[in-house]
């Protein structure tokens, strides 16, 4: 059976923590194309994407995916969907660049009821549920940690992931580097056309812009 999973996306003022370099229409493409990047991983590991959307977009022709449009905050759109399905059920994030097969079905074989990949700074960047009803999001904050509570308290085993792929979300400007350096997808593309490359500094590596 192919495990059904959920890409979360909000289409319209996406990424505004990389309004500092990206304007509001690049910030839009660039998380359309870091969508595209995901459901391509996702597909390899023959998993099937489904996107839950606050609002409609379009998509580049040929590249047709489920959309479901649920104009909601996050957890409540996640749990009206988990309520709805008693079967296997994965959660990634639409900002996971660096998404893979490999890294993908690492979530989704772990054996235990639930599977979590914690993101930077505390975030869930991925989760696995054997049941999805079982499963209530807890998403924003610390996040990661109230997942790991949270199944904890259902009675649910947890395996925690260690994932560089899927632990790396794109969030702020540094963040670009890892995309620069680690893939070669829809997303690298796009800031590579508007100028982007990889900066040496004193201390730890950047992005500049042309
Ligand atoms: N369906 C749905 N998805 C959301 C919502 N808010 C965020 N997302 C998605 O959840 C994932 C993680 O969210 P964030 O990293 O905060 O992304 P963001 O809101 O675009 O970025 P910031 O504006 O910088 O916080 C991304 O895939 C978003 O597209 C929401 O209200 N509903
Ligand atoms: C939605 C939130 O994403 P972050 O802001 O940590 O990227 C979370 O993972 O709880």
């Amino acid at each position: 059976m192919r495990v059904p999973v959920v890409i979360p996306f909000k289409p319209k003022n996406p990424k505004t923590r990389l309004s500092c370099v990206l304007n509001d229409e690049e910030r839009e493409i660039f998380a359309l194309a870091m969508l595209r990047d995901v459901v391509g991983a996702i597909r390899s590991a023959g998993c099937d994407p489904l996107i839950l959307s606050t609002a409609s977009f379009t998509l580049p022709e040929g590249e047709e995916v489920r959309v479901e449009i649920l104009d909601q905050g996050l957890n409540e759109a996640i749990d009206i969907f988990c309520i709805a399905n008693t079967g296997p059920l994965a959660i990634i994030m639409a900002d996971l660049a660096l998404a893979d097969r490999s890294s993908i079905l690492a979530l989704m074989t772990s054996g235990s009821d639930m599977a979590i990949v914690p993101g930077r700074g505390g975030g869930t960047n991925a989760v696995y549920i054997r049941s999805a009803d079982k499963f209530r999001a807890q998403y924003y904050g610390t996040s990661y940690l109230k997942h790991v509570r949270f199944a904890s308290d259902a009675g649910l085993t947890c395996s925690v992931i260690d994932s560089f792929r899927l632990y790396c979300d794109v969030d702020e400007q540094d963040d670009l580097v890892e995309v620069l350096l680690h893939t070669s997808g829809n997303a690298k593309k796009y800031l590579q056309s508007l100028g982007f490359r990889i900066e040496s500094r004193k201390s730890r590596i950047g992005v500049s812009r042309n």
